[in-house]
């Protein structure tokens, strides 16, 4: 974990024109480094986005600076890949759908590693590095160098912070899942704040089914009275989703997916 900030750390420190190499708008590339709110208003945050499993796949379209970073990233994707898909189980035969649901698909899905750089927050202000918005794959899982990160609570609607203990990994629930459990399991809407004292390095490991593979409210959890509340969806339906909808973004992808 501390060599995967590390090597993320390094990266953000490159000189522009290094990083600039992978700059695009188009959100199909296999990597992806830019500088984006998310709200449009102040682009606090860098970010380097690419796929990482299969890592025999993705790897080799990663930077090659620093020296560190296909390895150690490499190693943290595998290691957090494990955890997700551990967890999925578990949910999994929470739901009563048994641990091997959709076994394959979560095997052969699509992982994309996000990796944040906030600066450290300007003296006498408070800024928001990253706006609200939810993931949307099944699972998140999240480390970061140091506190920002602040989630939803729905039953107030206020911001909780999430505490930050080194090496702890926060886990939240994406659009998938909700999906997949027809409402159940709600997707965790969050957000990143800048932190007082340093700049932060955050890593969201992100975990759905392969591009063109549909997810949909498991049939297991329909009945009369739980009619099916949203359409099925690919990632790749997702990306254009987002492509389409770039500057308007009045309704969230998970919103136009409700029945
Ligand atoms: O930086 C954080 O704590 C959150 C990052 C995040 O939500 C994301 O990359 O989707
Ligand atoms: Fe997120």
């Amino acid at each position: 974990m501390d060599r995967a900030v590390e090597a993320a750390s390094e990266f953000f420190k490159l000189p522009s024109e290094t990083k600039q190499e992978f700059a695009s708008d188009d959100i199909r590339r296999p990597v992806r480094y830019g500088t984006s709110s998310k709200d449009g208003t102040r682009p606090s945050r860098t970010f380097l986005k690419h796929y990482a499993h299969p890592l025999s796949e993705w790897m080799k379209y990663w930077p090659e600076k620093p020296p560190t970073y296909r390895e150690d990233m490499g190693k943290f994707s595998a290691g957090v890949r494990r955890v997700a898909l551990e967890l999925m189980e578990a949910i999994l035969e929470g739901l009563g759908l048994g641990k091997h649901y959709q076994h394959e698909e979560f095997e052969n899905g699509l992982q994309l590693l996000q990796v944040n750089c906030y600066p450290k927050e300007p003296e006498g202000e408070s800024a928001i590095g990253l706006a609200p918005h939810s993931d949307h794959g099944f699972l998140t899982i999240l480390l970061a160098s140091c506190p920002g990160l602040e989630v939803l609570d729905r039953s107030s609607d206020t911001w909780r912070v999430v505490q930050q203990p080194r090496h702890a990994l926060h886990v939240h629930v994406g659009d998938c899942m909700e999906v997949l459990s027809n409402g159940r399991v709600k997707t965790a809407v969050h957000r990143a704040v800048l932190n007082h004292g340093e700049a932060r390095i955050s890593m969201a490991s992100i975990h759905s089914f392969a591009m063109h593979e549909k997810v949909s409210v498991a049939k297991e959890l329909v009945d009369e009275q739980d009619p099916e509340k949203y359409k099925e969806s690919s990632f790749s339906d997702f990306l254009d989703y987002l492509m389409s909808n770039a500057d308007k973004k009045r309704m969230s992808f998970l919103e136009s997916l409700r029945t």
